[in-house]
Formats: structure tokens, sequence, C-alpha cells
């Protein structure tokens, strides 16, 4: 008897429980949407244009008219696209009152002076508007494996709307992030439209720094001896020149990850006061900052693996056995210079112990680790490490470089070496760091950045620059 009580407790409170969603268009999306719903325990009703021609294919799931549908809930997802939005104004005494959660995607970022959101809000002034789902695709809802993100962006000026469609995305096994008031709606509707915004300038960069590099280094070695020797050296290109190109680039990425915050210290210092604007540019450069560093760590490891391919080569083994060769037939050895084995051993050292801090430098940008660091560790590994990192790498490049020429490095058309260009970048911004750290320099800097300001210098920026905020 008390067993019977039990279970028809259970059963009243499973029943009630059972909240009721509606689902306004019988597409692709709403379908997908309605029947993971359903699938979780909701109880759901769709609302159509043609209610009876409809095969939607589980007998529980009803299709009404959408007004029939709008009283079943007042929670009602509108899986419609926007250019369809005006039918909704006719239900307004329906939807007053309601929920309506737009789901809508766009075309183009931007594509219409006011989000789709908003544009809702304003059609049905009396219904809350909530923003969700829209970056979960009706692929991953059917398949049901969320391979991609599980993240759900959500906004509305309404607290407990939110609250509501944040349950139900929790209950289908997402995770709701909430982004404020309706507002940011139009940011939201944009997230799916764009392709690794914060990629795009270090990707476009990095192109344009390497194809520079290739030119001028294929310039350099197999050009060059083309015209003033007559010798054919293009055999460089497939594997020396990329080389070369690699550690150049890495080493020059990473110091433009440095640069930006050097350029922002230094702005202060002659402004005065950290609470002037940095210009968009920069602001821009400095949030790009991990992704430039990632592609660094990129080049250096292409680089390490083209320098372990070296010694396979077919022209080094040949120089190799050439070489004896001609000491067996001259009958003469080469002496055993020790001092060409500290260059060369303490050049490759620098290299690996660089690329050992490199590598660490990448693992804790990852989110899973920086997480576990506070702050402070954070900026150690990345700002102190990361400076002893680019010293090393450019100690690698100089030692290896220079290795050669005993006297100064040689012009040719009146060319620096390749090294030395690799070096530029990295050089100034290790000198820049280098000024910065000195005591009156770091001493005024500390004190700005604690907000304290330099009276007169803040009061010009005051007064001359109406693009600072004081
Ligand atoms: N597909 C996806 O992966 C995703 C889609 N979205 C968004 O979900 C919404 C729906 O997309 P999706 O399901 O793919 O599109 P579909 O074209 O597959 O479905 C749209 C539905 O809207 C209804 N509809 C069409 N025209 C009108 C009209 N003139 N008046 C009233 N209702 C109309 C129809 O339902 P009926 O015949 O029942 O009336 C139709 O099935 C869009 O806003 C889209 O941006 C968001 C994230 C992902
Ligand atoms: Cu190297």
């Amino acid at each position: 008897m008390e067993k019977d009580q039990a279970s028809f407790a259970m059963n009243v409170s499973s029943y009630v429980k059972k909240e009721s969603v509606c689902v306004f268009g019988t597409g692709n999306f709403g379908r997908s949407l309605g029947h993971r719903m359903f699938q979780c325990g909701y109880s759901v009703v769709f609302g159509s244009r043609n209610p009876e021609q409809s095969s939607l294919c589980h007998k529980e799931i009803e299709v009404l008219s959408h007004a029939e549908a709008a009283q079943r809930s007042d929670i009602i997802i509108i899986a419609i696209h926007r250019d369809h939005y005006k039918f909704l104004g006719k239900l307004a005494e329906e939807l007053q009152g309601k929920i309506l959660v737009d789901v809508s995607n766009n075309l183009k970022i931007n594509q219409y002076p006011e989000s789709n959101a908003e544009y809702l809000a304003e059609l049905v002034p009396g219904a809350k508007v909530v923003k969700a789902f829209n970056t979960i695709s009706a692929w991953a809802l059917q398949s049901g494996t969320l391979d991609t993100s599980r993240q759900v962006f959500l906004c509305g000026d309404d607290k407990e709307s939110k609250q509501r469609v944040m349950n139900i995305s929790r209950t289908l096994g997402l995770t709701p992030l909430d982004h404020g008031s309706l507002v940011a709606a139009r940011e939201i509707e944009n997230y799916p439209l764009q392709l690794f915004p914060m990629w795009k300038f270090p990707l476009y960069l990095s192109g344009a720094l390497f194809i520079f590099y290739f030119i001028y280094f294929s310039l350099r070695s197999i050009i060059y001896p083309y015209v003033n020797k007559n010798t054919d050296r293009t055999f460089v290109l497939a594997l020396s020149v990329f080389n070369h190109s690699f550690s150049g680039m890495a080493v020059t990425l990473l110091a433009l990850v440095y640069l930006p915050g050097l350029i922002a210290a230094i702005l202060q210092l002659y402004r005065g006061t950290k609470y002037s604007r940095i210009p968009n540019w920069l602001d821009h450069w400095m949030l790009c900052r991990k992704q430039l560093g990632l592609i660094a760590l990129a080049f250096a490891f292409l680089h390490v693996m083209y320098g372990l391919a070296l010694p396979g080569r077919y022209s080094g083994k040949w120089y190799l056995a050439n070489r004896v060769i001609e000491q067996i037939i001259s009958n003469k050895t080469d002496p055993f210079l020790t001092s060409n084995v500290w260059n060369f051993d303490s050049a490759l050292t620098l290299g690996i112990l660089g690329f050992f801090l490199f590598i660490l430098l990448g693992i804790t940008s990852l989110p899973s680790v920086s997480n576990m660091v506070n702050w402070r560790e954070f900026r150690f590994v990345q700002s102190k490490l990361g400076y002893l990192t680019l010293v090393l790498c450019t100690a690698h490049i100089l030692v290896f470089g220079g290795r050669k020429f005993v006297k100064p490095p040689e012009l040719i058309w009146y060319l620096p070496p390749t090294y030395v260009i690799s070096l530029i970048i990295p050089f100034v911004v290790l000198v820049l760091k280098f000024i910065l750290v000195m005591p009156c320099f770091d001493r005024s800097l500390k004190q700005i950045q604690q907000g304290k300001e330099r009276n007169s210098l803040s009061k010009k920026v005051q007064l001359g620059n109406n693009n600072t905020e004081v």
C-alpha cells in the first residue's frame, strides 16, 4: 500500500515536472530542437502554417496552428527565419507575456540595422524575448553527439525568462553562457558567422613576413651566386631557404608578441597616465598576442624538424664524403679547432633550451593549464620566461649565423646576411625592454600603473587629445 502511494507520488511529480515548450516552425532546426527537448522529457507542441500536412514522426508531439500552439506553453521557440517574422505581430494578443526564444541567424555580419532578437521584441512588445541556441546547429542536435561547441550564448532583458531558457539548455546537455541584456544579441548573432576572428591578423602578418623572408633569403643564397659567379645553387631552395625562413619567422613573431606591450608602456610613459585609451590597432594587436605566439611556436617546431633533417641531405653527405676524399688525396687532415666546437655546440644548446622554453610557453597558454595558475604565476611564465626564450633564440641565431664570419658580416649587393635580417625586430624588442627596465623608467611606469599620474603631462593629454578618456 505504502509502496503504491510512493510510486503514485513519483508519477505525479514527474507528470507535474513535465514542462511544456512550444516551437514555431517545423523546419530543420525546429524539428531537431523539438525532438531533442522531447527526448529530454519536455512536452513539446509545434506551431505551423499547415498543421495537417506536417509529418512529425512522434505521435505524442502535436502540431497545431500558431495561435492554438501558443496557448499551450509560455515558452515559444521561434524556429523561423527573420524574413518571415511579420506574422508574429498579428499574434500579439496570444503572445502577450510569453517568453519568445529567438534562435535565428543571418547570412552576413551586421546584415540588418538592428539584431533579429531586437526586431522580434519590437514586433511583439508584450513578450519577453531571449536570444539563444543560434550557435548550435540542427545537425549537432540530431546526431546527439554534439562534437561541435556545446556553448549556448544567451541574452535578454528579463532575468527570469533567461533563467528558464538556461535551464532548458542545461537539460539538453548544453552549456548556457549569459551575455547580459538584449543589446548583446547582435554580437551573439554575428558570432557563428565569424571565421577565426582573432587569427586573421596574425595569419596575414605571418604570411606576409614569410613571403618577404623567403624571397630575401632566395635572393642572397640563389640569385646572387647565379648572377655574380654563375653558379647554380637552386638546390638549397627546398630545404635550407625554408629552414632559415622558419627560424627567422619563429624569433620575429615571438618578438612581435612582446612589441605591443612595450609600445603601450612607452605610450603610458609619454602621456604620463594609464587612463588614456591606446589606439585601436594597438589594442587589436595586444588581443592577438596568444595567436601570434602559437604561430611562432609552430615555426619553431618546423625549424627544429628541418634542422634534424639537415644531416640526411644529399648535398650534406656529398660535401662530407668529398672533403674526406680530398684529404686522402692531398694527404692532409683538417686541424681540430676547439673554437669551432664551442661555437657550434653553444649555438645548438641555446637553440635546444630556447625551443624547450618555447614549448613551455605554448603549454601554459592552453586554457586548461592557465586555469590552474594564478595571475602572478601566469604573468611570470608568459613575461619573464617569454623574454628568456626570446633571448635564447636570438642568441642561437646570432651564434649560428655569425659563426662563419670572423670578420664583420659580409654584405652582398648591400644586403645584410639572412641572420641579421631575422634578428632586426627581436633586437629592437630586447633593446626597448632593456631601456624600460632601467630604474628611472621602471619606477615611473610602476607609479603610472598604480594610478599615480604625472600631473603636467596628463593635463596635456586631457587638453590636447580628445580620443583619450582620462
Ligand atoms: N538549421 C540550423 O542548423 C540552424 C538554424 N537556426 C535558425 O533557425 C531558424 C529556422 O531555420 P531552419 O529550420 O534551418 O529553416 P527551415 O527553412 O528548414 O524552416 C523554417 C520554417 O519556418 C517556417 N516558415 C517558413 N516561412 C514562413 C512564413 N512565411 N511564415 C511563417 N512561418 C514560416 C516553416 O515552418 P512551417 O511550415 O511549419 O510553418 C519552415 O519549416 C532560422 O532563423 C535559422 O537561422 C539557428 C541555428 C542553426
Ligand atoms: Cu636554429
